[in-house]
């Protein structure tokens, strides 16, 4: 039982984060997995900011899901989606893609403050409900011993940022502004805030 009765939603994501997240405040979800087509690996655009490239991108993976549940004539529930990116002077630093990728993103984020900005979106009849979380994240500088003997630990893979502040990486950041679990990928205050605003 959550904190106001809601109705179960869609949590329209494959990251288990987000959906240990929504169980830590009992929030009933079916989770709903609409990949985006193949090839298409979410471009940030001309002159697009951080900031609006991820609020659009999560607005994408709801409005993908939408589109899925009607074709399958399942569109029963409200609607949830997040994305998360890791930003450092206003380059989105996105999930690596091996380990040379991961390398070269830590030891640029090493030793450096950056920004996470988490966009929550939720989808309920027809209407748009949108927050972003902001949360500024200073990393120690790391060795390049311990960036690699990361890596080994398989924990930067699927993460934007190539690290994960809820496991090993803990050990290298030295300050948190702002959402711990707007981090982990689902801001709970914002989340809560448009739940409990949209659906009760
Ligand atoms: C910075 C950071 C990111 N992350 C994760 C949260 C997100 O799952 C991931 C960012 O990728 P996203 O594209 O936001 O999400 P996802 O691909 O995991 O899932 P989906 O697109 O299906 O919703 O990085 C952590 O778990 N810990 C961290 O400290």
């Amino acid at each position: 039982m959550s904190l106001s009765p809601l109705p179960t939603i869609y949590l329209a994501s494959a990251s288990p984060r987000r959906h240990e997240l929504l169980k830590q405040i009992r929030v009933e979800h079916e989770i709903l997995n609409v990949p985006a087509p193949p090839g298409e690996d979410e471009p940030q655009f001309a002159g697009e900011s951080a900031a609006d490239y991820v609020q659009r991108t999560a607005l994408e993976k709801a409005q993908r899901a939408e589109q899925y549940l009607i074709q399958q004539e399942m569109l029963i529930r409200p609607i949830l989606s997040a994305d998360t990116c890791v930003i450092l002077e206003n380059e989105v630093l996105g999930k690596p893609q091996d380990a040379m990728d991961a390398t070269r993103i830590l030891a640029k984020l090493s030793g450096k403050t950056h920004e996470v900005h988490t966009a929550v979106v939720l989808l309920h009849r027809g209407e748009i409900a949108q927050q972003v979380s902001i949360t500024r994240v200073t990393m120690r500088t790391l060795s390049l011993k311990e960036i690699a003997r990361y890596i080994e630990s398989g924990e930067a893979y699927g993460k934007a940022g190539a690290y994960g502040i809820q496991g090993l990486a803990a050990v290298f950041i030295e300050k948190i502004e702002g959402s711990y679990s707007g981090v982990m990928g689902l801001p709970i205050f914002e989340t809560w805030s448009l739940l409990s605003k949209q659906l009760t």
